[in-house]
């Protein structure tokens, strides 16, 4: 039976402005987004089976059709074109509620895989519409090439940023995004500004001081990373980066970071390591034929 490997990697907002709110609640931003190469890993096997979804092992404390990698396989389902099932499996290394976008990552994942091993044809706007109604962050996921974006983070526009390493640093909590999105005193008002200036200008998160202010492990790990140089949060937060020229100097910090918080060395990629391995399978495919 066929199988698909793909990596699932975690993003980092690179700055991240809130310019309003819309009147559904959503908040309008400017952001740009970068993928890492830290991963979670997962394996798509196509099955005969009657259960259409499996997925090994559970995540501890997402429930099965909580989960976005099966949200994200039901929303594929009514495309297939063969009478296959699915067994996925994931190695978890993404800590979740840490504004890198595991989940949202899986879920597309988990569409650009299916989308080839259930034969559903579709294009990527497709793809990332669909994965849209699962979470504002999974287009940028299905698209695969750091972007600014705007809207509620949908509308993509392809960037290069540079590609430095950097260390990633997660605080000992989790930072769910809807209780940033609703504190009172988070700034919604910062000028928009053109997508000529995205790379050239200091970027900030509007949502660092209100992270910090609720989340005491937050602000003591900043103040931690800013003595080594611009510390900044990615998302809602909790995770925290900083950008080196040099891998030996990321690892050298890294080597001083409390055994109370996880640290990655790490480095920025501008196209997805999803569509990376992604495009070797089906060329590998091509050539089997
Ligand atoms: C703001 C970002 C930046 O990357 O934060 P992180 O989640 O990565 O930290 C994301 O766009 C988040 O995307 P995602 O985590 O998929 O958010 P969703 O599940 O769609 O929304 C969670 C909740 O956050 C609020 N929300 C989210 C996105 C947005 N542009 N405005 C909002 O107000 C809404 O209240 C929503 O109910
Ligand atoms: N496959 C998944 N991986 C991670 N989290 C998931 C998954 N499916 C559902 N979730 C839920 O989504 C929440 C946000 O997870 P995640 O995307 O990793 O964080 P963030 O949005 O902060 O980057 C988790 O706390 C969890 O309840």
């Amino acid at each position: 039976m066929t199988s698909l490997a793909l990596p699932s990697p975690a993003k980092l907002n690179l700055f991240l402005h809130i310019t309003g709110q819309r009147e559904d609640g959503y908040h309008e931003l400017q952001t740009v987004f970068q993928f890492i190469d830290v991963a979670d890993h997962m394996h798509f096997s196509v099955t005969d089976s009657d259960s259409l979804i499996s997925l090994s092992p559970e995540i501890p404390g997402v429930p099965f059709e909580h989960n976005l990698i099966v949200k994200a396989a039901r929303l594929l389902e009514p495309y297939r074109s063969n009478n296959t099932g699915i067994h996925i499996e994931i190695d978890k290394c993404l800590p979740m509620g840490g504004g890198i976008g595991g989940g949202s990552s899986n879920a597309a994942t988990t569409l650009l895989a299916l989308n080839q091993l259930w034969q559903c044809h579709l294009p990527l706007e497709t793809l990332a519409a669909l994965g849209k109604q699962l979470g504002a962050d999974v287009p940028i996921f299905v698209f695969g090439h750091s972007a600014f974006a705007e809207g509620i983070g949908e509308k993509l526009s392809k960037v290069e940023p540079e590609t430095p390493f950097y260390l990633l640093l997660k605080p000992n909590c989790e930072v769910p995004t809807g209780q940033i999105f609703t504190d009172k005193y988070l700034t919604r008002d910062t000028p928009a500004i053109r997508i000529s200036h995205a790379l050239k200008l200091e970027g900030h998160n509007d949502c660092l001081e209100v992270v910090r202010r609720l989340y005491s492990e937050v602000d003591e790990a900043f103040l931690w990373l800013q003595q080594f140089g611009d510390a900044k949060l990615t998302g809602t937060g909790a995770c925290l980066f900083l950008a080196f020229d040099s891998i030996d100097e990321a690892n050298r910090v890294k080597a001083a970071v409390p055994d109370k918080w996880q640290a990655w060395v790490c480095r920025g990629c501008n196209t997805s390591p999803t569509h990376n391995a992604l495009n070797q399978w089906i060329a590998s495919q091509h050539t089997e034929c």
